[in-house]
């Protein structure tokens, strides 16, 4: 490494190769922090140089200039003032960057002692990453902000897959939720989609494994780490160290793998805060079984928390979401992100929404006073990690006092178990706290605890003195001037000021000589003489002035004594603190479902152990909110995918209909049910009975994953291929439109075995929309499958759509009349008609030039012959096909002759 230059050498290099000792500072700073972009504090700059420079300029869009040079070549600088540092980190950090932030550890005089040349000591003090930021700057109040870490170990208990065990550690720093589950090789996507992290830890190996690459690039940020970060022997010890205990076993068991994903979270956290612990929870053990699966396919598809454009707007949540506190918000959010699958769990939340869906009064009480918390969590972690400023504290005082308010009213009404439960919480932290917090915190606080001036009148006596004396320094001057006057009996004494002298007495020269002689000679000292006037200092004016300068500083450093103990305070209850934070989100969550209920007419779905879905008046909650603003009704529908008489299993569901019928609403609004009912919500429906959904699936539209090299068919069969494999009995799963993005032959050949597959070897309930109408007269062979369509009516040429779902198979897509409504010009509208009445007809008239679109069944075993044993030539089965193929006229034959035309063929094969 470069060393700083010895100024005395005989021989001084040049200018250009001269290393300056705070640019030897700097990169010896930087090259222990690699990886991470170093704002290097300098007076009131955070100065990036060198390639941080460039880098930062560019993300910032801030002005790159030069200082000095290095090695020859210019440096690069750019600076964020520390005012504004906030702003530029959260630019950066969302850019997906890391930053290394070092401070001056000493004031300049200090480092000025030890010579003119000497540099200011300077440390990084923390290390800034997507996973790890706790300002409320550089947060959205709304989401969580995860840190997860995945962990995997050969071997273990669940030996399915690639013969590794898998766990994911996921952790709010801002708001101290840390929760550990196993996982396995095949669910690791969804699991991923479920947590959404902002940084995700990987062990080096693991981040360069081929198969999970493709996984990296669906996340915003994954830092790979060094083995022994995972290492899971080490894990306990590291954790119970962080959480300052002797052992983890009142913590519950955790599998090896686990212990190894917590402690890499347990480590990252210490090596980015340095030392400083963030008020986290215990990990939470989690059971794979505990929430709904959804796969990030089906999570983009169904819009759950963002719409497919990655807005809030437009997606379940916004149109559910009735909460008050960013908390409430959040905790919605994770709620619809995991539904439940314990239909008393289920009931539980539901039982506290309907509390509070009768309630009005209570509801409305409650939400009144939730909408002046705090976001007590944020603030607590803050505290916990030394970042707080007094608004925090004041945060959490309010949030615990509106929370005692809140629990007493809970308490005063006829309230559900988890409305208990969530009172109980309220009332768990010391009333003390709170009203120490209101008695030390002024009203109007500043940003900073250095700013001073924060805590509250009469609350510390030495703190009133001390300011009493700052503030008051002129009127405790002027006093003693007046006594000065009157005991010397000089009237044109005045007591001033200057920055050389600091306070003096000032008398004329005639009047001089009185102080100079006794009585006065021994208070008044003499200091300097001026043309016509003589100064003096005293014993007494030299105190008060030592106590006025150092009245402010005085002040401040109290201030922050009383800040530290309040800290103090805070920290002594953060188990506390937390769970009372976590009851408001609750009650906000619930108060905000029930208001929804009321607002949206949902109802109470009945979730329960059975297989039962069963949706009367259902309607797609997004859609008809949308609708409404623009003045248009939403045709409410039934669903009822329950096992029917006699069977073990649900129905799958055929939907046909025209294009812009309603099909991908209805068939989105039956999963968007599920979800809403079993993550605890009234339901927008009239009635609505689900059987839990252990997974849900939903292949919807079309869309290319260019980046990972795949085509919009291919996703979509990728996409397929994971629902036939994996749906259960328990499961519900939604294709719309299979096999579409491929010709038509083949599309409806997967279309058809794949609802085949999904009735006879799945057994799951499902929703099956298709323009392959040749599908529909699978229900004479499926007995669980039902055919629904979108009804439309024709009037003078236009279709116009009623989206109403009924029993029965659609005959036509009416296409052409939704190229016509999209605004296709009107020649190639017309000339399309004319197509298609060709067409048609020349399937009617010319056999030969048969048109395959309508007839692919037969198309399909011509060109493909199921892949049966060869038939051999002495078969009496072959002699009976053949035989029943002779007395076919294909061109005679409609749709539905053919098919039947098609069994008597398989019957004659089987040698039925
Ligand atoms: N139940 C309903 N009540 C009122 N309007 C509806 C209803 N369902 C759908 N719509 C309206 O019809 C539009 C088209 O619906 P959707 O996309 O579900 O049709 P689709 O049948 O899937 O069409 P395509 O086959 O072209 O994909 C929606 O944007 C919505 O505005």
């Amino acid at each position: 490494m470069d060393q700083p230059v010895n100024t005395t050498a005989p021989k001084a290099p040049g200018e250009a190769e001269r290393v300056t000792p705070m640019m030897a500072q700097y990169i010896e700073i930087k090259a222990a922090n690699p990886g991470s972009l170093l704002f290097y504090r300098m007076g009131d700059f955070y100065e990036l140089f060198l390639e941080d420079a460039e880098i930062a300029a560019r993300a910032l869009g801030i002005v790159l200039t030069k200082r000095g040079k290095h090695q020859g070549e210019d440096i690069a600088m750019c600076g964020v003032p520390v005012d504004r540092a906030e702003e530029y980190l959260h630019k950066l950090i969302a850019a997906g960057y890391r930053v290394a932030v070092c401070e001056q550890m000493e004031p300049p005089a200090e480092a000025k002692k030890r010579g003119p040349k000497s540099v200011v000591k300077r440390d990084v003090i923390r290390l800034v990453t997507p996973g790890t930021i706790t300002e409320d700057a550089l947060l959205d109040a709304r989401r969580e902000n995860v840190l997860a870490s995945l962990a995997r170990v050969k071997g273990g208990s669940c030996e399915e897959g690639d013969g590794y065990v898998y766990a994911l550690a996921f952790a709010d720093i801002s708001t101290g939720s840390f929760r550990v589950a196993e996982t396995d090789s095949g669910r690791l996507a969804a699991d991923l989609a479920r947590i959404e992290p902002a940084e995700l830890l990987v062990a080096d190996a693991v981040y360069e494994e081929a198969d999970l690459r493709p996984l990296w690039r669906t996340l915003p940020a994954v830092t790979p780490l060094p083995r022994e970060s995972f290492d899971g022997a080490t894990a306990g010890r590291r954790i119970a160290g962080f959480f300052q205990v002797a052992t983890l076993d009142s913590f519950g068991a955790f599998s090896r793998a686990e212990l190894a994903a917590a402690g890499a979270i347990v480590a990252y956290i210490e090596r980015t805060q340095l030392g400083a612990r963030p008020p986290l929870g215990r990990p939470q053990r989690e059971a794979s079984s505990d929430a709904m699966i959804i796969d990030p396919a089906t999570r983009a598809n169904l819009e759950i928390l963002r719409t497919t454009t990655g807005d809030r707007t437009g997606s379940l949540w916004a149109a559910v979401d009735r909460t008050v506190t960013s908390a409430g918000a959040r905790l919605l959010a994770r709620r619809l992100a995991e539904p439940l699958t314990d239909p008393r769990r289920v009931a539980d939340r539901l039982d506290a929404v309907e509390c509070l869906v009768d309630e009005t009064a209570l509801r409305a009480q409650l939400r009144e006073r939730l909408a002046g918390v705090p976001d007590l969590a944020r603030a607590l972690s803050r505290v916990g990690l030394g970042r707080a400023g007094p608004r925090d504290l004041s945060a959490i005082g309010r949030g615990l006092r509106e929370g005692m308010a809140i629990a007493a009213l809970i308490d005063a009404a006829p309230a559900p178990t988890e409305l208990v439960a969530a009172a109980t919480a309220l009332k768990s932290v010391d009333p003390a706290l709170a009203a120490t917090l209101t008695a030390a915190l002024d009203d109007e606080l500043p940003l900073n605890r250095r700013d001073g001036g924060f805590i509250r009148l009469a609350y510390a006596e030495e703190l009133d003195a001390t300011r009493a004396l700052r503030d008051e320094s002129r009127r405790v001057v002027a006093a003693l001037e007046r006594r000065y006057v009157e005991e010397t009996g000089v009237r044109a004494l005045k007591i001033r000021h200057n920055a050389v002298l600091g306070y003096f007495v000032e008398v004329s020269q005639q009047n001089a000589d009185k102080l100079r002689e006794p009585p006065f000679d021994v208070v008044f000292m003499h200091r300097q003489t001026m043309a016509g006037a003589m100064r003096f200092t005293s014993t007494e004016l030299a105190e008060l002035e030592a106590k006025i300068s150092s009245a402010g500083e005085r002040a401040l450093a109290l201030e922050q004594i009383i800040f530290d103990e309040l800290v103090g305070a805070v920290m002594g209850q953060t188990e506390a603190i937390r769970a009372c934070a976590e009851a408001l989100a609750v009650i906000d969550v619930t108060a905000g479902l029930a208001r929804l209920a009321v607002e949206e007419r949902h109802v109470r779905p009945d979730v329960d152990d059975g297989l039962d879905f069963a949706i009367e008046g259902g309607r797609h909650p997004v859609v008809e909110q949308a609708l409404r603003r623009d003045g248009g009704p939403f045709v409410a529908n039934e669903c009822d995918l329950s096992p029917p008489e006699g069977a073990r299993t649900g129905r799958i569901w055929l939907v046909t209909g025209p294009n812009m019928a309603g099909k991908s609403t209805f068939l989105r609004q039956n999963a968007l049910i599920a979800i809403l009912a079993q993550a605890g919500a009234f339901v927008p429906a009239t009635l609505a009975r689900i059987g839990v959904v252990d997974r849900l699936f939903s292949r919807v539209g079309a869309a290319d994953d260019l980046a990972r090299g795949r085509s919009t068919f291919m996703v979509e069969m990728v996409e397929t291929a994971a629902i036939l494999n994996q749906a259960t009995e328990r499961s519900l799963v939604i294709l719309d439109e299979i096999g579409r993005g491929t010709a038509t032959f083949d599309g409806l050949s997967i279309a058809w075995a794949s609802l085949e597959h999904l009735h006879e070897t799945n057994r799951c309930r499902g929703l099956f929309a298709t323009h392959f109408h040749e599908l529909t007269a699978l229900s004479q062979r499926l007995p669980r499958l039902v055919n629904a369509t979108v009804k439309v009516k024709e009037w003078e040429g236009e279709v116009i759509f009623l989206h109403e779902v009924v029993p029965g198979a659609a005959d036509r897509s009416y296409g052409i009349q939704v190229a016509k409504l999209a605004g296709l010009p009107h020649a190639v509208v017309e000339r399309a008609r004319a197509v298609l009445t060709e067409l048609e007809s020349a399937d009617r008239a010319a056999p030969t030039q048969r048109i395959l679109d309508d007839l692919p069944l037969f198309a399909a075993l011509n060109r493909a012959p199921p892949p049966a044993a060869p038939v051999a030539k002495a078969d009496p089965a072959a002699a009976a096909v053949k035989t029943a193929l002779d007395g076919f006229q294909p061109d005679e034959m409609t749709p539905r002759e053919a098919l039947e035309a098609l069994y008597r063929l398989k019957a004659a094969a089987k040698g039925g």
